[in-house]
């Protein structure tokens, strides 16, 4: 980890353009990259490999102290790989978001994956994509992004996700999940999804990628140079 290296943090709720945005920031500023859900997301599975009761904090938090994990990069794809598995396809199924997001709410698990996080900064810089990166694990990033977009247009952009991945699903099903998720992603006690005093809020309900990416840089050559 290097303290000084620059963060650029974005949080939002799912499917706001987070992981997308932040993918195309790093590359294009060579930075590194943090997908701080992958990392929820792969406790969650490994507690549910483990059969571990996912209301059980002390044994759920062990499972995330300990994870054995890494990501690999391969022609600019990273792939995340559990006890030597690679497990990209497997953390993005149904049941593991569900548990994904029911794991992030205990308070042990968020304090047993906050170094993990941080250890991820490094020269030249970081891009960390998240709910909590600007308030809680890199509060001092100059960068500071609140991407969200409406729910219905969030369910919108899954079931195109989806459907050209070959996978069948009700929209009224998506939007209903992702409200679900809001919910629990802002009401929960620790570290709830919330922009930080000092982010920028970006809507992108009705702008393009290409647009957001824009509005992005600007504001990190405007505080980062
Ligand atoms: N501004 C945009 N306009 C249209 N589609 C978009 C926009 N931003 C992202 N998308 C599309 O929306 C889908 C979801 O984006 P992405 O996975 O980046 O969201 P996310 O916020 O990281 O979600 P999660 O938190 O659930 O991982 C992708 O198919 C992406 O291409
Ligand atoms: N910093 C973070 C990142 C993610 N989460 C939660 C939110 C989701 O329920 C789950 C998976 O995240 P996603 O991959 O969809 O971005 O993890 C969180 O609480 N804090």
């Amino acid at each position: 980890m290097t303290n000084n290296a620059p963060v650029i943090t974005i949080d939002g709720p799912s499917g706001s353009g987070k992981g997308t945005i932040a993918k195309l920031v790093a590359d294009r500023l060579g930075y590194v990259l943090l997908d701080s859900g992958a990392l929820y997301r792969l406790t969650a599975l490994a507690a549910l490999n483990a059969e571990v009761d996912l209301a059980d904090e002390g044994r759920v938090a062990e499972i995330a102290a300990n994870l054995n994990i890494r990501f690999a990069i391969a022609d600019g794809e990273v792939s995340a790989v559990l006890d030597g598995k690679d497990v990209s396809r497997d953390i993005r199924m149904e049941r593991v978001s569900m548990a994904a997001s029911k794991v992030a709410a205990l308070p042990a698990v968020r304090e047993a994956l906050l170094q993990r996080q941080r250890d991820f900064r490094e020269l030249p810089g970081l891009v960390a994509d998240g709910r909590d990166m600007g308030t809680t694990v890199f509060p001092d990033a100059p960068v500071k992004v609140f991407l969200t977009a409406s729910a219905e247009e969030r369910a919108r952009r899954r079931f195109a996700q989806l459907q050209g991945r070959g996978v069948s699903v009700s929209l009224r099903d998506l939007l209903e999940d992702i409200r679900a998720r809001d919910d629990r992603d802002m009401n929960r006690a620790a570290s709830p999804l919330a922009p930080a005093d000092d982010a920028v809020v970006l809507d992108s309900t009705d702008i393009a990628i290409d647009d957001v990416l824009q509005k992005v840089l600007e504001l990190v050559q405007n505080r980062i140079g």
